[in-house]
């Protein structure tokens, strides 16, 4: 089988109508996978990648996972992430995490699997906020996988509100011990992936108490089950917690402790620690140990931004291929990609992936920079990247979801069907608006940093503010949006920056009216969600234009230039009713957002397939088909999709037998009684 990327090239037997599509290009996609993944050297790495894993047969799906109970798929996604991990090695440089992350994404898929979160959740604590020392006695054997863990924090009764966790860690003088306890039901770990039946270690987030005074969350490293055995340990309950709307091949478990020892040194020391006669050292920054969870939002952007990205591939190649209904020419039924409402549907959301894996490539840097100052111990930097990945957080989940939904729709009945792969991919990302910071209460994050600057601004202190926020103190200067970019920036931060003083403003009064500061928050709280909202959107835009600034192949430039395009009509369209009910946006204004919206529909259409193509995603990514298994269907890179669909449905398991036992025993005997 050849694995073949570049879009002009054509291979015997693909779908005439995709081949079609791919000569229209106007550009290369192997340069567009460039300016997508980084550099030339990363989109080639992950080509070779992928073209190396399509010829280890053991790396495919053994049957289409949607037939597959769950015990199965939890089997099935273990036996391929460890024949992943025998083939590693020679497969991607073992310390580069993006290239492990897209050998994962393509093994493994949607589904999840017992490893995903000691990569993603359980290395990455013990790095932040364990010491030398602890590194030595744990990191090494992490690595290897010589023990499995995950990262308990989320609690039963608790879970946005990290203040509140109920489990324990209370230091012991007389042994140098912390015991962990679970005083109730509530404070029960609940959700931790790959805890349910995996993981023998976990980082478990527990209030420490010295002295029965409580010095809030601090993390732990925990054995949690014999590395023989792999019973748990005495003292330890631990189990599945179900199945869930999808990530069904992961385990993610409850963890309840009955005054669990551990010794003193399991406290993840590097910042913070307690001395052996109980003295707490302080960390840096009192929000220190949630360090971790900046990282992890800071990689959300990039990630939700390939999540759509696959969805999209599916659905505007399935676009390409299906014909249904007439346009003018009444001899030839059209290319559904033809109609400007699938068009309408799509394309935005194609320039949201590319948006989001931009501004998410940023965002990781950023959190890099922020990880070398702390290690320094240089915090200065934490607030501000707080505040702008829980904006960014919340805003891709929230359009990813909407982008996937729009895809499915877009692809009909055969995009409900689990055929599709869309609804496995939904039903992961959709997970994002929830995990990791539920969405509204990570925007009323943002919205108390852009509280703090409206107030900053007010007080004539414009200076203070950092160039996130600095346009809050800018004046308020018409724009004509005919001269470009700039101006949809402008527009949009005036938007923003009316709507942050808005909300801040009603906060004011609230508490000049008498009501308590937290109850006039949450009377607010919806006004502050949209500017949180309004903020990050201005902030995804502008690292847009950015990217787009910054490319010097012409023929990806233009074609970049015109999904921008579509990105800043789309956006601002969206939020128009803000400008124009200050009358900042004039209703000619509106009109003209509104035909350029409809040509750049028109100028990305010739381009779309190959857009999507460039993101060089793999059948075998997209679960659609390799190596004559039979998989998820509709988003196959030759456009076959019909015969495939029918072979998928050949292989159901309610057709391997003709009469089921729900006819012979109920459907039977009840229409032999209804003849009597
Ligand atoms: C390499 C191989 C990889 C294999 C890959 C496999 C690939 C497979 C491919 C696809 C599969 C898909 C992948 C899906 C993966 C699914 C993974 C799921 C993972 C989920 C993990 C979790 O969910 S872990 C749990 C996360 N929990 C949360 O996020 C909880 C949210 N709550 C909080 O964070 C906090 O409670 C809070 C921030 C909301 C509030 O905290 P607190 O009450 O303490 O503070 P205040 O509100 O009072 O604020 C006080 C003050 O502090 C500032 N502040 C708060 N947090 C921070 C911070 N982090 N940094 C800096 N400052 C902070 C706050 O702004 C306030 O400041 P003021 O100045 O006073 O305003
Ligand atoms: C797929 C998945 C994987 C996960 N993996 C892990 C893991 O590995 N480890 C782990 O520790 N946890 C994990 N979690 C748990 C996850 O982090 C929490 O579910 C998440 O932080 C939300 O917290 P919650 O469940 O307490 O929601 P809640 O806070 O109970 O949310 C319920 C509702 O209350 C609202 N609300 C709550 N507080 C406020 C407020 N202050 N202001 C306004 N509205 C509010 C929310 O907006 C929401 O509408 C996972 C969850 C999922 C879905």
């Amino acid at each position: 089988m050849t694995m073949v990327f570049l879009n002009k090239e054509i291979r015997d037997g693909d779908n005439p109508d995709l081949t079609e599509e791919r000569k229209t290009a106007t550009f290369d996609t192997n340069k567009m996978a460039e300016v997508i993944y980084g550099s030339e050297k990363l989109a080639r790495r992950r080509r070779e990648i992928s073209q190396a894993v399509s010829l280890i047969p053991e790396l495919a799906d053994s049957k289409p996972l949607p037939f597959l109970s769950r015990n199965e798929k939890i089997l099935e996604s273990t036996r391929k992430v460890t024949a992943l991990n025998e083939h590693l090695p020679r497969l991607i440089n073992m310390n580069d995490e993006d290239e492990a992350w897209h050998i994962h994404s393509e093994v493994i898929g949607f589904e999840g699997n017992p490893l995903a979160l000691h990569h993603s959740l359980f290395i990455p604590p013990l790095v932040i906020q364990g010491s030398d020392e602890q590194h030595e006695k744990w990191l090494g054997r992490a690595k290897r996988r010589e023990i499995i863990g995950c990262y308990a924090q989320t609690e039963l009764g608790h879970g946005s509100n990290i203040r509140k966790l109920e489990t324990t860690a209370t230091y012991s003088l007389s042994t140098q011990e912390f015991i962990l306890h679970t005083p109730t039901i509530n404070a029960l770990k609940w959700w931790p992936g790959a805890l349910g039946k995996s993981s023998n270690h976990a980082v478990v987030v527990a209030s420490l108490i010295i002295k029965e005074q409580n010095y809030g969350p601090h993390l732990f490293m925990v054995q949690i089950r014999d590395e023989q055995s792999h019973e748990p340990l005495p003292g330890i309950a631990v189990g599945d917690i179900g199945p869930k709307m999808a990530f069904n091949g992961a385990d993610n478990g409850f963890l309840g402790f009955n005054n669990f020892r551990i010794p003193r040194g399991n406290l993840l020391n590097r910042h913070c620690n307690v001395e052996v006669d109980g003295t707490y050292v302080r960390p840096p920054h009192d929000k220190m140990n949630y360090a971790g969870m900046i990282r992890v939002r800071s990689r959300m952007a990039a990630e939700q931004g390939t999540f759509m990205a696959q969805a999209l591939t599916i659905a505007v190649r399935y676009s390409a291929v299906r014909r249904q209904g007439f346009l003018e020419n009444k001899s030839q039924e059209v290319k559904v990609l033809d109609y400007q409402t699938q068009q309408h549907r799509l394309f935005p959301a194609i320039a949201r992936s590319y948006a989001f894996i931009f501004c998410g490539f940023e965002t990781i840097q950023k959190y890099e920079t922020l990880q070398n100052e702390m290690n320094s111990g240089n915090v200065s930097l934490m607030a501000d990247l707080h505040a702008l990945t829980s904006g960014i957080k919340s805003v891709v989940t929230y359009q990813t979801g909407e982008g996937i939904e729009q895809a499915r729709m877009a692809c009909g009945g055969h995009g409900y069907s689990m055929a599709s792969y869309i609804s496995e991919i939904y039903g992961c990302a959709i997970g994002g608006c929830t995990y990791e910071g539920e969405n509204m209460v990570m925007l009323l994050q943002l919205a108390r940093y852009l509280v703090k600057s409206v107030e900053l601004a007010m007080r004539g202190k414009p200076g203070d503010l950092g160039p996130m926020v600095a346009y809050l103190a800018y004046p308020d200067i018409k724009v004509d949006l005919v001269t470009g970019p700039e101006a949809y920036v402008k527009m949009f931060q005036h938007i923003s920056k009316r709507q942050s003083i808005k909300a801040t403003e009603k906060f004011h009064r609230k508490m000049e009216s008498g009501v308590s500061r937290d109850e006039a928050w949450n009377q607010c709280a919806v006004e502050l969600t949209r500017a949180s909202r309004l903020h990050t959107r201005l902030y995804i835009i502008e690292t847009f234009i950015r990217r787009v600034d910054s490319i010097e192949d012409l023929s990806i430039k233009m074609v970049l230039t015109d999904l921008m395009n579509l990105h800043l009509n789309y956006e601002l369209l969206d939020v128009a009713s803000y400008a124009l009910e200050d009358g900042f946006m004039s209703s000619t204004q509106m009109g003209f957002i509104k035909n350029q919206l409809y040509s750049s529909l028109e100028k990305i259409r010739p381009n779309a397939v190959s857009l999507v193509d460039s993101f060089q995603f793999s059948d075998l990514q997209l679960r659609s088909n390799l190596l004559n298994f039979l998989f998820q269907v509709l988003g196959r890179r030759d456009g076959h999709v019909y015969q495939n669909l029918f072979e998928w449905a050949k292989s159901s398991p309610l057709n391997q037998t003709e009469v089921l036992p729900s006819v012979t025993q109920y459907l039977k005997p009840m229409m032999e009684k209804a003849k009597l």
